[in-house]
């Protein structure tokens, strides 16, 4: 019904329009009756105007009679010529008047052959022009002889005179012509250059023709090209001075023999754009049958709001976030006076010469570019490092020799005072607050102080790195906050992985707002290292749904599906729902690494890879920055990176692929790279009583019934997906295993303490016990389940396994 509603509407629109426009289309028959008046009046006018030229005089003096019948003229069209070109030759513009009948004759050829109308509106406003500038022309060259100008011609040159003077006159004219070819035929200087060029070449090569005297063969081509291009340009020829070298002469020619036939061609172009006008018409899309619905959907209800469940949900207030005293960059003019000296003094200990110095003055580090004096070799100052760091006696000197983009070098010099960049300040910004980015994250300021906001969606993972105490928890706080400040509970999810059980706990207080969890667990913040894996393999499996969901919505990312999603051209019923984005953020991902290995770095790695499109970002933050923490496939996921401080350059390298991170000072001072250059960074600093203001500020809002809800994962058939090779087993196997067995009772902490060994270790027993089919697979927090009775079956199954 509804279609056909709209069908209607659609018609009785079209009716409407209709009426409304004039239908300006001449029928076939029309035209030729028009055509065929036009062209035969334009032939009729010519033939009186040119009448006029020879009987105009005689009948002058008949024409104040018009139109009696009584009255002979000589006109060869009668009355009515001589009236007609009295009125335009002799009152009007003068013989350029015959131009008029031209334009009427065309005009009928227009209609006849029912040519372009755009073509002939533009003949007649030249043609126009050409009159009025011809009979100006004439006023000036011939002003007793009326018919050549006419009065308006005459009349219009005295009127210009009056004002500009015959030179004037002159220069108008010249200028009026120059712009005339200028628009009309395109000309410009190059043109007229190219044109003088061709036919200078033109010339020389009717002189080398004419001498046939050169031995050196000239370019068959070439001559043909000259050919053409003099007789397109109707060059004049003249004869050169003889030339004796005739070497040059080729020489000259060859040089010149690609400019002026490109020219040319352009030229010829150019005309034929002029000649041949296309005239597109606007195609309207049909409109699908989903598309209509979908429109009508959204008149209806407007576009779905995928905020709507808590509407009355408000963003926390910037009142939350702590104002510090010691904010914004100070100047302290001694100490920048006395760093510059010193950098000038070492520089010039080692004959290094200073062509001039500039110092940018950032929240932690102040960076003083140098240009230095020609001829002086980059290494030499950047071997220079120590030294230059020993003089300023200073921590965290960095040399960038040179900076990319720049022609200078540059040194990062610590302030004395490092100033606090305040998280207020980053998320108050103008830039972060009027990003249209899909994920922002206000990290903090650049050493020109000024504030960087980057995207999550486009990096489109994070890792972070840093030795412990150099402000990693504080850059993850920064993050989530800023992402808190923008996104509303509807838009992103966290899941958040805290090994160290304190960082992040403080979230769980905005769990049914923001945070995802597996279906059964308690607790949405994962602090057991154990129930990672689950959590992961599931992010995986949401990772495959959404997939399919973006292939059933022929979508190529979340961006266009939930665009789609929000203008009702996906029906819920058929699956679709509108897709939060997701953030994993694990804390420690050493920890994770070393106490499950391959089967965490398996789907971190598969996240990382495919995860981007459909709106799984990952942050990864680690203390212990080693290789295989960070391993190859992790490294080469996670193009963009931020580095606190470290303790060697091996570390910087791992996380950075260059040294640098072990020469910053720490508290916040890191540096950023997305896969190009580098920035240092001094990270914003949010405090725990603000993220718990913040948190405790969403927490008491309306929220969602439960946290989101990640799917279930249930553990490979046989409850293990462990691969573990039976030489790699621990020395202690067999005695673990004993010990299960006796105890039937599959607890690591069972193993830990008969065994007295280490978390880790006995995590990795129990692994290769469920591997080896002795214990069944993990079961949350009850312990696993024994699948071999007694000692005498373990004997027995181990033995097998041994064959
Ligand atoms: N951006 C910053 N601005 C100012 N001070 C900072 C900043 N970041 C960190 N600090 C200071 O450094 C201290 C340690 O920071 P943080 O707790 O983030 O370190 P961390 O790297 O997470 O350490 P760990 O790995 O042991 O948890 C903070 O308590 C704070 O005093």
């Amino acid at each position: 019904m509804a279609k056909a509603k709209s069908k209607s509407k659609t018609k009785a629109t079209k009716k409407k329009f209709s009426i409304k426009k004039p239908n300006l289309k001449l029928t076939s028959q029309q035209k030729l009756i028009f055509g065929s008046l036009l062209v035969l009046l334009g032939v009729l006018i010519f033939i009186a105007f040119l009448s006029f030229l020879f009987t105009g005089k005689a009948d002058q003096s008949v024409l104040g009679e018009f139109p009696s019948r009584a009255v002979e003229t000589k006109n060869w069209a009668s009355q009515s010529g001589a009236w007609i070109s009295d009125l335009f030759i002799q009152r009007g513009f003068g013989i350029a008047s015959f131009i008029f009948s031209g334009l009427i004759f065309l005009s009928g050829i227009y209609i006849l052959l029912d040519l372009k109308k755009e073509k002939l509106f533009k003949h007649w406003f030249w043609g126009t022009i050409i009159i009025i500038w011809t009979s100006t022309l004439l006023g000036f060259l011939a002003p007793q002889t009326g018919v050549l100008s006419g009065t308006i011609g005459f009349e219009l040159n005295i009127f210009i005179q009056d004002y500009i003077g015959k030179i004037g006159v002159v220069l108008l004219l010249i200028f009026g012509l120059i712009t005339y070819l200028a628009i009309r035929f395109g000309f410009t200087p190059e043109r007229i250059a190219a044109l003088f060029k061709s036919a200078k070449k033109d010339i020389k090569s009717e002189f080398e023709d004419a001498s046939k005297e050169s031995s050196v063969p000239i370019d068959n081509t070439l001559t043909e090209e000259a050919e053409a291009i003099k007789t397109a340009f109707d060059v004049k020829e003249e004869t050169e001075p003889t030339i004796s070298n005739h070497s040059k002469i080729t020489e000259l020619v060859v040089e010149e023999k690609e400019k002026p036939s490109t020219n040319f061609e352009i030229e010829i172009a150019k005309e034929e754009e002029e000649e041949i006008e296309i005239k597109v018409e606007k195609v309207v899309e049909e409109k699908s049958e989903i598309d209509n619905l979908s429109d009508k959907l959204v008149a209806d209800f407007g576009q779905f709001d995928p905020t709507l469940e808590l509407s009355n949900y408000q963003f926390p207030p910037l009142d939350l976030l702590k104002k510090y005293d010691n904010e914004g960059v100070t100047i302290n003019q001694e100490e920048l006076e006395a760093n510059k000296n010193k950098i000038v003094d070492t520089l010039n200990n080692y004959k290094i010469g200073i062509a001039s110095i500039k110092a940018t003055i950032g929240p932690t580090v102040t960076l003083y570019e140098i240009v230095p004096e020609a001829g002086i070799r980059i290494s030499k100052i950047k071997n220079l490092e120590d030294d230059i760091a020993l003089s300023l006696s200073a921590l965290g000197i960095r040399i960038i020799a040179p900076i990319p983009g720049k022609g200078t070098i540059g040194i990062e010099v610590p302030n004395t005072n490092a100033t606090i960049v305040s998280m207020r300040s980053v998320i108050a910004s103008q830039k972060f607050q009027n990003t249209k980015m899909h994920l922002p994250i206000a990290i903090g300021k650049t050493i020109s102080n000024e504030t960087l906001v980057i995207d999550l969606a486009k990096m489109p993972h994070l890792l972070m790195a840093g030795a412990t105490g150099q402000g990693k928890s504080v850059g993850l706080n920064a993050v989530l906050t800023s992402l808190l400040y923008k996104k509303h509970p509807a838009e992103v999810k966290f899941v958040l992985v805290d090994p160290k059980k304190v960082e992040l706990t403080l979230f769980n207080k905005i769990e049914r707002h923001y945070l995802a969890k597996l279906p059964d667990e308690a607790e949405a913040i994962i602090t057991d290292n154990t129930k990672v894996i689950n959590t992961l393999n599931s992010l995986c499996i949401e990772m495959d749904n959404r997939y399919e969901m973006l292939k059933n919505a022929l979508c190529r990312n979340i961006v266009e599906y939930n665009k789609k999603f929000k203008d009702r051209k996906l029906n819920p019923n058929d699956g679709h729902a509108f897709l939060p984005y997701i953030v994993l953020v694990v804390d420690e991902f050493a920890d994770l690494i070393m106490t499950a290995g391959k089967e965490v770095e398996t789907p971190v790695a598969r996240l990382a890879q495919l995860a981007r499109a459909i709106g799984i970002h990952l942050i990864i933050a680690t203390q212990r920055p080693s290789v295989n923490v960070i391993t190859g496939i992790i490294k080469a996921n996670f193009p963009a990176r931020i580095a606190f401080r470290v303790s060697s350059k091996i570390d910087s390298r791992t996380i950075l692929d260059a040294g640098g991170a072990d020469q910053l000072i720490g508290r916040g001072d890191m540096l950023y790279t997305q896969g190009n250059d580098m920035i240092r960074i001094q990270c914003a600093f949010v405090d725990t009583p603000e993220v718990e203001k913040i948190v405790d500020f969403i927490g008491a809002q309306k929220a969602y019934p439960d946290a989101y809800l990640l799917p279930e994962y249930v553990g490979e058939e046989g409850g293990t997906s462990l691969d573990i090779d039976i030489d790699d087993r621990d020395k202690l196997f067999r005695d673990a295993a004993e010990i299960i067995v006796t105890a039937q009772q599959g607890s690591a902490s069972l193993l830990q303490r008969k065994l007295k060994l280490g978390y880790n270790r006995a995590g990795r027993i129990i692994d290769q016990l469920e591997a080896a089919g002795i214990v069944g697979g993990f079961e949350g927090s009850k312990a696993r389940q024994v699948l071999v009775p007694d000692l005498i079956a373990l004997d027995q199954l181990l033995e097998n396994e041994g064959q």
